[in-house]
């Protein structure tokens, strides 16, 4: 597997605050493919992927971005394309200017894909960036990333401010450009029924810590929601890596990570879908990831 973003005891602590923003984070995600960044606010994705874009300097640890240090120059810049929560346009600048500037500063400009955006956007080229709606100037600068022809392209919450459906278009345009380009993207989004369609890979990270990251079709695969008659003790299923727990009077439910198939006929054992994924690990005591497993119980 080659590499895309590795990071080992990543810390970032801003300006002389003593709160650390993301702390002792070690993680590795591969390249070719999308990676979905999901967490509870404050977990320190948009930290994460600001030191990943070179754009915050690490306070403790290392971040490797292709392999190479994210701040090492433009020669590198050119092969990452950044797009931040606030989706930043040069409001006085007309959306033409910002084309012309985008096909001046990088080399490898793809200005097919970035007026067959814009015409299908049908936003006027000659408006300044500043008289345009959240949405669509968040649409100029995710346009602008596309047009670089990255390698990896960081989004950090890229449709919050899409209506549903420019949000569907965008995450087709991703798709398409991440088949048709080999692309490799890694993007933050709290919308998890937007990330099913385009995202095959998953990390949820929680204060700073990667709680689950994997395949999503594996991941989908190896989890299980698993519902029997209450359970007087804590502890799940046997021999299974329970990863949150939830009791009624009557019944008791644990999601629980397993390889193998559940033949126990005193559970019911389904599927889960990527939200429920998702929450189950948003959920689960970070304990519960340590081989020993300790159940969140909801009563
Ligand atoms: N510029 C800053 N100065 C000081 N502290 C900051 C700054 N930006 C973020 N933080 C703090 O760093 C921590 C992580 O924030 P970050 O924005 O990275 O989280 P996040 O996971 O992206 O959250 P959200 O989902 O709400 O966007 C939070 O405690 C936040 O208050």
């Amino acid at each position: 597997m080659t590499t895309a973003l590795r990071t080992h005891e990543l810390g970032k602590r801003y300006g002389r605050s003593r709160h650390w923003a993301l702390r002792d984070c070690t993680l590795d995600l591969p390249s070719g493919r999308v990676v979905a960044l999901v967490g509870p606010n404050g977990a320190g994705k948009s930290t994460l992927l600001g030191l990943a874009a070179g754009l915050l300097a690490p306070t403790a640890g290392r971040v490797e971005v292709l392999g190479e240090d994210p701040s090492s120059g433009a020669e590198h810049l050119a092969r990452v394309g950044f797009v931040s929560q606030d989706a930043p346009t040069y409001r006085g600048m007309s959306v033409a200017d910002h084309l012309r500037l985008g096909a001046h500063l990088n080399p490898r400009w793809d200005e097919r894909i970035v007026r067959e955006r814009i015409d299908r956007l049908g936003i006027d080229p000659h408006r300044r960036t500043g008289s345009l709606s959240g949405g669509q100037r968040a649409q100029i600068a995710l346009t602008m990333a596309i047009g670089k022809r990255p390698e990896l392209l960081i989004l950090d919450e890229p449709v919050a401010a899409l209506d549903p459906l420019a949000r569907r278009e965008f995450m087709q345009d991703l798709m398409e450009a991440v088949a048709e380009q080999g692309l490799t993207v890694v993007l933050s989004s709290h919308l998890v029924s937007d990330l099913e369609r385009a995202c095959d890979y998953l990390v949820v990270l929680v204060d700073s810590q990667v709680r689950v990251a994997g395949d999503l079709d594996d991941l989908l695969a190896s989890h299980r929601r698993m519902t029997g008659a209450r359970r007087a003790s804590d502890t799940g299923p046997a021999g299974q890596h329970v990863v949150t727990a939830s009791h009624t009077d009557r019944q008791s439910t644990f999601v629980v990570r397993t390889a193998a198939p559940i033949v126990d006929p005193s559970w019911d054992a389904a599927p889960l879908g990527l939200e429920d994924l998702v929450l189950a690990y948003l959920r689960s005591d970070a304990s519960s990831q340590r081989p020993r497993p300790t159940v969140e119980v909801v009563r």
